[in-house]
């Protein structure tokens, strides 16, 4: 530290959250001054000059920290500025970023790294985001995709990533095992960009056959080939000015990836049998679930675009690395489900709730949130039992393939049903379902009605209801 100390400006209307950080900056050998508000501080400004450093909370009486943050960057536009919130989702840290904060630190944080955070700044060794984080001035959201859930560390350090991505014109990988929510910060890197206002265009590269790939990235002219009949403009063109999600990269064929290399090395390309050169202005984000670099070193990933498209990568972690979040998930997703189907959401039993936390989510995000789904329509009271969660997965599994059993084979008459539009699917199963159970009850219970109710679990006239007088036993 220089020979005259550095001052440091606390903002905050939380006496004790101001006390405890201004007093671990002073014993780090700062000179320190608090201030309760806003007001405060820029009335200290306009008699005394800036500070070398300040923090501010976000959420005060009188003008936000965010306000504050605006008047400052038009007083003193060097002046590092720390956001301190407990709000810790992307529109918050990218709201502060797009402001000009230096940093974005989650509260409640540990002291000793806030302090480190002040040695860093001040010391002019922050990682030289400083240019990242005064960039552009941005439109607000015109985008209402899902916001992304979490509050484990993992993913507020993402979310800070994204906030402070989002300003700068990077290639971002995008790394994360299926259905981590890679594509779900690919929408929030654009949303919280310059580039919001423009198309959002995505495109699986697994998903489309390799043949009609080319075409499908850079459009083709009447004609180009055999079914060309109407000239198609492809993704790159769609995207321009905005941003372009290329999701599963490493399933791109090889001479694919040489042509794709070459237009985010141009910026320009001809549409398939044409002969007009486009330009286009497109941020690319990639993602991928496959190791990469082992798709290099055997040959199947070109190691140059790679490079190009790793300039910053982020890894999302699988959600068994971060169950904490799953409770918070779950609600979200209930409620969602609850919305759409117009019905109060759902809760968890605590014994739910603990096989939910239990569980390694293979699936990732996307398995919890089928399974909420599945909950939602299928479970009978508001309040979610294990018994409920133990059903509804065993029918997620049956879905995903890896059943055996009864559920496996329901499976498979469900999707014969569907492709066959079948009417009614629904209906039939529960009544083949319950016809099922109610005839093995009885052959088990020797034909006597009272005790094949109980251990069904039902009352003994609504199983004779059910069974009729004539009925015909279907095993
Ligand atoms: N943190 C999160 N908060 C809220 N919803 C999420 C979160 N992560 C994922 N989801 C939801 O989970 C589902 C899967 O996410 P997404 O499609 O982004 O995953 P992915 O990693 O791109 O999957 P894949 O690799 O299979 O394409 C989506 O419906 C998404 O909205």
């Amino acid at each position: 530290m220089s020979a005259r100390p550095s001052t440091v400006w606390v903002v905050d209307d939380d006496r004790s959250v101001r006390f405890v950080l201004a007093t671990a900056l002073r014993e780090a050998g700062y000179r320190v001054d608090e201030f309760g508000g806003s007001a405060d501080a820029l009335a200290a400004m306009a008699e005394r000059g800036a500070p070398d450093l300040l923090f501010t909370d976000v959420r005060m009486p009188g003008d936000g920290g965010l306000v504050l943050l605006d008047k400052l960057k038009a007083q003193a536009p060097q002046l590092p500025v720390v956001v301190m919130s407990a709000y810790t989702d992307v529109a918050s840290t990218a709201g502060a970023f797009r402001g000009g904060a230096h940093e974005f630190l989650s509260k409640p944080f540990d002291l000793d790294d806030a302090v480190a955070l002040a040695a860093r700044v001040l010391e002019g060794t922050t990682t030289g985001d400083e240019d990242v984080a005064t960039a552009a001035s941005v439109s607000a959201d015109v985008d209402t995709a899902p916001t992304l859930v979490g509050s484990t560390v993992a993913m507020r350090t993402l979310f800070r990533a994204i906030g402070r991505l989002a300003q700068a014109p990077l290639s971002v990988l995008v790394t994360g095992e299926t259905g981590t929510g890679k594509e779900l910060v690919a929408r929030a890197l654009h949303r919280e960009s310059p580039r919001a206002g423009k198309p959002f265009v995505a495109l699986n590269t697994a998903a489309i056959p390799s043949e009609l790939l080319e075409s499908e990235l850079f459009g083709h002219e009447a004609g180009a080939f055999t079914g060309a009949s109407k000239r198609h403009i492809g993704r790159f063109e769609q995207a321009d000015g905005g941003t372009l999600f290329l999701d599963e990269i490493g399933d791109m064929p090889l001479p694919l990836q040489t042509r794709l290399l070459r237009v985010l090395a141009e910026g320009e390309f001809f549409r398939v049998g044409g002969r007009e050169l486009i330009r286009v202005d497109v941020r690319v984000i990639a993602a991928t679930h496959q190791h990469l670099e082992l798709l290099v070193a055997d040959g199947r990933f070109r190691a140059d675009l790679l490079h190009r498209l790793d300039v910053v990568r982020l890894r999302l972690p699988p959600l068994r690395e971060r169950v904490e979040d799953v409770p918070q998930l779950a609600e979200r997703f209930l409620a969602a489900a609850a919305a759409r189907f117009d019905a109060p959401p759902k809760r968890f039993a605590r014994t739910a709730l603990e096989r939910l936390l239990a569980h390694t989510w293979p699936g990732n995000v996307r398995e919890l949130e089928n399974l909420c789904w599945r909950l939602a329509a299928l479970a009978p009271a508001d309040t979610v039992t294990a018994a409920d969660l133990d059903a509804a997965m065993a029918t997620g599994t049956a879905v995903q393939g890896g059943a055996t059993g009864w559920e496996a084979a329901l499976a498979t008459w469900t999707r014969a049903e569907l492709d066959a539009g079948a009417p009614g699917i629904l209906e039939r199963a529960r009544e083949t379902l319950e016809g099922v159970l109610l005839d093995v009850a009885m052959e088990r219970s020797g034909g006597r009605r009272s005790e094949a109710a109980a251990r069904l679990g039902l009352g003994r006239n609504t199983l004779s209801r059910k069974l009729g007088p004539g009925r015909t036993p279907r095993t």
